[in-house]
């Protein structure tokens, strides 16, 4: 008997024996042992007619063993493998035989392995020295084939190698006649590439089935024409090279029903370890050559890097460096052009920007202007075309183009990029160049998207800059012309301020402040000077006889005349109405004064002509000259000399005075007499009412009184009116005077009335200066003075002068008209002596007329007085007026007037004015004929 180790080394020779005592054991026609190898069966041994005997194949598919036999399934751990297939009597010992064979099949199994694995080494270590043997791919590929067949069915298999340098898979071997392929130049959506596409990316190997395959063609969405026959199993093994990368595939398929053993898997990818370790042995010859390359392809790849790095770093400092500047030059650039030029500038740093164009297009014009064309000056603003510009500013995109661009026949590139602002497109910035190897790219187009920005920027900025100057230029051209307009009107304010529109003469306050220079400078040590006051005698008639614009024309030629007199140096000013005042300078004595004072009093001798008729006037002159020791104000001259000159009207008019020493004394004498004047209306014993008598001519009966202000000065003693009332006058005094003077006659006469003196209705006369007129408080204050002492405001009679009407008529018509309505009567004192006497009879209503005086004396006299008495009778009359003459003295006048109607008469004939304690009530209750016969003739006013 041999051992399992003999039978291991010979299984045919064992199962022949196993077969031989299976004959033995029973009555057997045929018998027949199959084993499986692999994943076929195989018949190992046979006896009799086994070849009518049914094949494992057959058994295992589960069909019935021979009815006149048997079949017995071989099993190792489960799994048959192999049959036991007889026809005939098998015998008792069936089983036991069974079990031997058994143990022979997996003999044969071990020794089919050991076999494979022997070969299979073989072929690795041949496998292995290919790459050093063969020259070729392909031809590695073949001899790897050859080597594979040997192991294992190899009908449909390929290799195919990933080709770096085209970036493509080549097949250095296909065998599939189920999917023909061009192995050099694979469609690269054909199943073979796609599936070795996949495993080189998923590095795993792959055994399929064809139901797996078809799952992954769907995952995949790889097409697929239906008519495709897949095959029934296959396992794709990736080739990697010595560094673990994948550089291929190795595929092998199966269309019919064998799918690969395990042995055939395992061996499959050691094969194609193996496979390729020798592509890659062939590609690299030796493993240092192979290194070597590697480190240099390696560093080659880490310097080209850096060096791209550099460049990008160095082009994008470049690109900051310029596109900062660019960023500033918007901001600092003050015009267009230089903003433009210096873009273009910057521009060429960063690319081959040979040209620059900036279009902007004006819609409301449609018209393109180029506000900056590098090269050959600025074409002219033109409509829209059919140009790479347009096409930019249409789209509203960049525009990249290539060719002849200029239209010139030279080759170059065009890129335009539109311009914005805030959304606006405003026009295109193009660069261009003529290099035919320039190609402008992305970047350039970035570049130029962000210059453009900054352009559109500085427009809108420097447009806001040229609007804000413009609008700067256009204010300041109004606050200029403004400016001058205010000027001239200021300087016309300041002419019309400081000059009288009617001469043109500088006025009051433009020679109040020369006299204060004058003296300034004469204080320190300057030029002595002079100042002239000279006011017009009796103006007022020429105004009320000739008209205002005549008294206007007057002026006017007096200020011309009043030039003529004058030096060069001399300053010349209208003062005041009728007012005129000269600064003299450069004088040393009245004696430098007087010609010139004389000269301006000869020059009123010529007439003037007014209306076509010769008026004459003349000039009352003041001089003062100007003295450190006696001044200390400049003010002071002008009234100074305003003295003197009031001192020459006094004197008659027409001539001039030298303000002197007995004039200043005069003056302080008659300052004096002013605060004595205010000290006395505040006592009740210095200013006393003298009353006059009016008595009727031909019954010789008190028929009113004149009440006429005397003053019992302490020191100076009796003072007629004439000495105070122009102090009066002229302080303001005059107003409070009269209101105690009418007040103390009011008082009076109740006492009289009281007393019985009085019982007939009595003519209270009262002077009333005109300064009354402008008190409003007058007429109330005498309503409450006439009701408080309850008089018949009848018997009260205001006298006012005719110069009193002249000075203020409206305000004189106004108050005279309150006082009518109060019931007081108005006489119109003085008359006959003014100049329009007649027209005031008829403007004003007077109750009274008192002739004057110097009628009164003339009477008896002259023919002349007389007939002017007469008339003043007639028109009083005529008026109804009543009528008192005044001034009588004489018999003969007394007669004289009497005959002619005049019945109301007051003079020193009668009685002289005496205060009312020394009225003598007996003397004039006496009828006419004794009244004279008691006259006085010691009797004199006061
Ligand atoms: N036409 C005219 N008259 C004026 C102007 N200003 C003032 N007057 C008048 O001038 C007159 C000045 O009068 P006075 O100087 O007081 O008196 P007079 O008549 O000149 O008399 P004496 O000065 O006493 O000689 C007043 O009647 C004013 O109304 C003016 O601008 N034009």
């Amino acid at each position: 008997m041999t051992s399992s180790a003999d039978n291991l080394i010979a299984p045919p020779a064992a199962l022949d024996k196993a077969l031989a005592l299976l004959a033995r054991h029973g009555s057997l026609s045929a018998l027949a042992i199959w084993a499986r190898r692999g994943n076929r069966w195989q018949q190992l041994a046979a006896l009799g007619h086994a070849d009518s005997l049914p094949s494992a194949d057959v058994l295992e598919a589960g069909l019935a063993a021979p009815a006149d036999g048997g079949a017995l399934p071989l099993r190792d751990a489960g799994q048959a493998i192999g049959w036991l297939i007889w026809r005939g009597h098998a015998g008792p010992d069936l089983d036991a035989l069974a079990e031997l064979v058994t143990g022979h099949l997996l003999c044969v199994r071990l020794r089919d392995a050991l076999n494979v694995s022997q070969l299979s080494h073989e072929i690795l270590l041949d496998i292995s020295q290919l790459g050093h043997q063969c020259g070729h791919a392909d031809e590695l590929a073949q001899q790897f084939l050859r080597r594979l067949e040997r192991l294992m069915d190899a009908q449909h298999c390929y290799i195919a190698l990933l080709d770096e340098e085209h970036a493509a898979l080549r097949f250095p071997l296909y065998r599939d006649d189920r999917h023909p392929l061009d192995p050099m130049h694979p469609a690269a959506d054909a199943l073979p590439p796609r599936l070795v596409g996949y495993l080189m990316q998923s590095g795993q190997p792959l055994h399929y089935s064809r139901d797996a395959l078809q799952r992954l063609i769907q995952e995949q969405r790889w097409p697929c024409p239906p008519h495709l026959s897949l095959p029934t199993s296959g396992m794709a093994v990736p080739l990697i090279n010595a560094l673990g990368q994948p550089i291929g595939a190795l595929v092998l398929q199966r269309y019919q029903d064998m799918p690969l053993s395990t042995a055939e898997q395992a061996s499959l990818l050691l094969l194609a370890r193996h496979l390729g370790f020798a592509l890659d042995t062939l590609r690299y010859p030796s493993q240092l050559e192979r290194q070597v390359q590697y480190r240099t392809n390696e560093l080659e790849g880490i310097n080209a890097r850096l060096r791209a790095e550099v460049a990008d770093r160095q082009h994008h400092e470049r690109l900051h460096g310029v596109l900062y500047r660019i960023a500033e030059l918007t901001n600092t650039s003050l015009s267009l052009g230089a903003f433009l030029a210096g873009l273009h500038r910057l521009l060429a740093e960063l690319m081959p920007a040979d040209h620059c164009q900036v279009a902007l297009y004006d819609a409301g014009q449609d018209l393109l202007s180029f506000p900056y064309n590098s090269g050959a000056g600025s074409p002219s603003p033109r409509r829209p075309g059919r140009g790479p510009i347009e096409q930019v500013l249409h789209s509203g995109r960049p525009l990249l183009s290539t060719g002849n661009t200029q239209g010139d026949g030279k080759q170059g590139s065009w890129l335009g990029v539109p311009l914005f602002s805030e959304h606006n497109l405003l026009g295109v910035l193009a660069v261009s160049s003529e290099d035919s190897a320039a190609r402008f790219s992305l970047r350039e187009q970035e570049i130029l998207e962000f210059v453009a920005n900054h352009i559109g920027a500085a427009l809108s900025r420097l447009r806001a800059l040229e609007a804000l100057q413009g609008s700067y230029a256009a204010l300041e051209a109004r606050v200029r012309e403004r400016t001058s307009e205010l000027d001239a009107v200021n300087a016309q304010l300041k002419y019309d301020s400081l000059h009288d529109p009617l001469t043109n003469l500088p006025n009051r306050s433009h020679f109040a402040r020369t006299l204060r220079e004058s003296w300034e400078q004469f204080v320190s040590g300057g030029h002595r000077f002079a100042v002239l006051f000279i006011d017009l005698d009796r103006f007022k008639r020429v105004n009320d006889t000739l008209g205002h614009l005549a008294g206007d024309h007057l002026l006017f030629e007096v200020g011309a005349r009043l030039h003529r007199c004058l030096r060069q140096t001399d300053f010349l000013a209208r003062i005041g109405g009728d007012e005129f005042a000269v600064l003299l300078s450069n004088v040393k004595s009245f004696d430098d004064c007087e010609p010139i004072a004389r000269r301006i009093v000869a020059e009123f001798e010529h007439p003037v002509i007014l209306h076509g008729r010769e008026v004459f006037t003349s000039a009352s002159v003041g001089v003062v000259l100007a003295d450190r020791d006696l001044y200390h104000q400049a003010d002071d001259l002008l009234r100074d000399a305003d003295h003197a000159m009031y001192r020459t009207k006094q004197q008659g008019r027409h001539g001039y005075t030298l303000f002197n020493h007995a004039l200043r004394r005069d003056q302080a004498d008659q300052l004096a007499l002013e605060s004595e004047l205010r000290r006395a209306l505040e006592e009740q014993d210095q200013l006393i009412p003298y009353y006059q008598p009016f008595v009727h001519a031909i019954t010789g009966e008190l028929v009113g009184l004149e009440t006429l202000v005397r003053w019992r000065h302490p020191e100076r003693g009796m003072l007629a009116p004439a000495t105070f009332l122009p102090v009066a006058e002229e302080s303001g005094l005059i107003v409070r005077l009269d209101r105690y003077m009418i007040e103390a006659a009011c008082r009076q006469l109740t006492r009289w009335q009281l007393s019985g003196q009085v019982t007939t209705p009595l003519a209270l006369h009262i002077n009333l200066s005109s300064s009354n007129f402008h008190d409003p408080g007058f007429v109330a204050w005498l309503t409450q003075l006439v009701r408080q002492h309850d008089l018949q405001p009848g018997t009260l009679y205001l006298e006012i002068t005719e110069s009193a009407l002249i000075d203020e008529p409206d305000t004189a018509a106004m108050v005279m008209a309150a006082l009518r309505k109060l019931g007081v009567r108005l006489a119109l004192d003085d008359f006959g002596t003014g100049y329009s006497a007649l027209s005031y009879l008829h403007r004003y209503r007077f109750d009274k007329l008192k002739i004057d005086r110097a009628f009164v004396s003339e009477v008896d006299s002259k023919g002349e007085a007389d007939a002017i008495v007469r008339a003043i009778l007639a028109l009083a009359e005529a008026l109804g007026l009543e009528v008192v003459a005044e001034g009588v003295e004489t018999e003969g006048q007394l007669r004289r007037l009497s005959e002619m109607g005049c019945h109301t008469l007051q003079g020193f004939y009668f009685a002289a004015p005496a205060p009312a304690e020394q009225l003598d009530w007996s003397r004039l209750a006496l009828p006419l004929a004794k009244v004279a016969d008691h006259v006085s003739p010691a009797c004199q006013p006061v």
